[in-house]
């Protein structure tokens, strides 16, 4: 478990982390987002005591960081999968966690096949790809049979079987009963691999809650129809008091209503119809419904001025 209680930092004027208080939870995993700048890895950093709180407290299992003893043993991190001596191999790499923290040297060996690099072992990171630098720093993590993992951007740069494997690995850590804590800009993976989501923007907490309720708090639901007696339908939704909004499309969308209800109304008089599904905002939608506020680092959806019109017509066109 780790709690977070207050937990602030200030660089200058600047409040990086602003009065963070949540619990992240075993057995489950447990999402991290925010825009750019939220201070997801200042947060992450004060949790394994890289950085000092300007106020505020967080604790591993009870503990501070630096009041554990073979740190490695209770929480495992990827943060910056770049962050390792390039000159030493992967074993060796490894095997100098592994020697300072008072893990056996045949744990090495037994993370090194877990993510696949056994047989590229000894040689040299330096040489690695960027997945395969992932992997690596994975290893490190699982080192010390951590029952707390923290995984900063995992799947920065993987491929489809990459980012495959490393849901799949962090699901089955959180269902052995482990803390797994990770952050991500890429939505749609974090709404396959977390249950869980805690959410800052531009330092403060929006939101904590479970990922299904933070999606239905944060987004539209609605059911759409479609229908060749379209009129006919409409009377129909109005006399029973249902509100209903026309897309551009011709389709109907029913703001709140059930889809039951809607196609037994339907069929009480008679009416064919071609459409009837709910629909779920994603997480993405979700996620920038509730941080359109707190986005620090706008782009523009149109160009600039003087690009539009170097671009003359063209730019008009599309
Ligand atoms: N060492 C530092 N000195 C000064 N400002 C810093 C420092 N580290 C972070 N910041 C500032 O604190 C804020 C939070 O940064 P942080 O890197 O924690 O955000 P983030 O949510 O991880 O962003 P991203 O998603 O872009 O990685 C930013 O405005 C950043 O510029």
């Amino acid at each position: 478990m780790i709690e977070l209680a207050g937990l602030t930092k200030r660089y200058g004027e600047k409040v990086a982390v602003n009065d963070l208080t949540f619990t992240v939870r075993p057995g489950i995993v447990t999402g991290f987002l925010g825009p750019n700048g939220a201070g997801k890895s200042t947060t992450m950093r004060m949790m394994l005591g890289l950085d000092r709180p300007t106020a505020g407290d967080v604790r591993i299992d009870g503990k501070h960081y630096d009041r554990l003893k073979d740190p490695l043993k209770y929480i495992g991190a990827l943060l910056d999968a770049k962050a390792m001596h390039g000159g030493r191999s992967a074993y060796n790499h490894l095997l100098c966690l592994a020697q300072s923290n008072g893990i056996p040297r045949s744990r090495v060996a037994e993370v090194l096949d877990t993510v696949g690099l056994t047989g590229v072992a000894r040689k040299k990171a330096k040489g690695f790809s960027l997945g395969m630098g992932q992997r690596l720093g994975i290893a490190g993590a699982l080192l010390g049979d951590p029952r707390i993992l923290m995984f900063d951007e995992p799947v920065n740069g993987l491929d489809p079987e990459g980012i495959h494997w490393i849901r799949t690995l962090m699901k089955s850590l959180a269902a052995q009963g482990r803390t797994v804590f990770v952050s991500s800009h890429l939505m749609s993976e974090m709404a396959l691999t977390a249950d869980h989501l805690v959410v800052i923007g531009q330092g403060r907490l929006l939101a904590d809650t479970s990922m299904a309720e933070f999606i239905e708090q944060n987004s539209r639901s609605y059911v759409r129809v479609r229908s060749p007696q379209r009129e006919r339908l409409l009377d129909v939704l109005h006399e029973a008091g249902v509100t209903v909004v026309e897309s551009g499309s011709g389709a109907l969308e029913v703001d709140g209503g059930k889809a039951e209800h809607i196609g037994e109304l339907a069929a009480q008089h008679q009416i064919v119809l071609h459409e009837l599904s709910p629909q779920q905002a994603s997480l993405e939608e979700a996620f920038m419904g509730l941080t359109a506020e707190s986005v620090e680092y706008h782009a523009h959806s149109d160009p600039p001025a003087e690009l539009r019109s170097a671009w003359g017509g063209d730019w008009e066109r599309g």
